[in-house]
């Protein structure tokens, strides 16, 4: 196993307790650039809370976070968005009434304090601001296979197609670590193909990606590495063969009454 120097996120014995209860307890893996690595895990095993501690979102019990070797463990959420972490989430912040375009617009705004559109637009150059920031949402959703969509409003935009324009507002601002929080949620077979070859064309542009995922098949497939969380701890991680029959692994996800199919 490489050493942590070289990982772009290293995690050493993260905690998080909600009062009685420890969601998250002393887990430590590294996440290697380029990697898609996938964490899964029974109901409740955690792995919100973990993208929760790595993004800012939760401050940790205890333990620590760095990226790019860089103690991150106490950095506020707006600063590690700065610092080219960025993540979409299990209920996405897509404005609705507001179109493709404008939302990714908004993407940049969240994650990037250079860019702050708000501030852009009150400046003496905001036409010349307006029309860079439109061409880098046009040239994201030409990305995530939304072009010529930009000017759609996002209400109408298909399930799967709103799950591409989730991704297109976190990748705006160039992070170089894409946390998903299941992207599949409500597709069907084909679009989660479909959606799995984006994030694989993602990676090969150089972002390494954390994916949080119940769909087996996908996770399976697409994986470098995954991480398995039950009850908040670490109990096994490698290369998706190994995970498959790790008898932990399965005992862990026949517990929760899990079938080893998509669910
Ligand atoms: N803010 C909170 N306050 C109290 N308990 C919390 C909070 N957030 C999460 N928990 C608890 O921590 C545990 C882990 O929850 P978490 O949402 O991280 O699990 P998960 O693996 O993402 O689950 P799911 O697959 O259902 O989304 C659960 O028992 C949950 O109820």
């Amino acid at each position: 196993m490489a050493s942590s120097n070289d990982a772009i996120l290293h995690l050493d014995q993260v905690t998080r307790r909600f009062g009685g209860l420890t969601a998250v307890n002393g887990v430590s893996f590294d996440v290697m650039p380029g990697e898609i690595f996938s964490i899964i895990g029974p109901n409740g095993a955690g792995k919100s809370t973990l993208f929760n501690l790595v993004t800012g979102v939760t401050p940790l019990s205890s333990g620590r976070v760095a990226f790019e070797g860089s103690d991150v463990s106490t950095v506020s959420v707006h600063k590690i968005a700065g610092m080219g972490i960025s993540r979409t989430f299990q209920s996405t912040q897509i404005l609705m009434d507001q179109s493709a375009a404008y939302n990714v617009m908004l993407g940049l705004q969240r994650e990037s304090r250079a860019t702050l559109v708000g501030a852009i637009f009150r400046s003496r150059g905001f036409r010349r601001e307006e029309r860079r920031c439109r061409a880098i949402a046009e040239e994201v959703l030409v990305r995530v296979g939304l072009g010529g969509a930009g000017e759609t409003g996002a209400a109408e935009l298909s399930t799967a197609n709103q799950q591409r324009l989730a991704i297109a507002m976190a990748i705006a601002s160039g992070p170089k670590l894409l946390l998903l929080d299941e992207p599949t949620g409500g597709l069907i077979e084909t679009e989660v193909d479909d959606l799995m070859h984006l994030i694989a064309t993602l990676r090969e542009g150089g972002l390494t990606v954390l994916l949080i995922e119940h769909k087996m098949r996908m996770v399976m497939s697409i994986s470098d590495r995954i991480a398995v969380l039950d009850h908040g701890e670490l109990i096994s991680i490698g290369p998706p063969k190994q995970v498959r029959n790790d008898p932990r692994v399965l005992e862990a996800y026949l517990g929760a009454n899990y079938v080893a199919e998509d669910h």
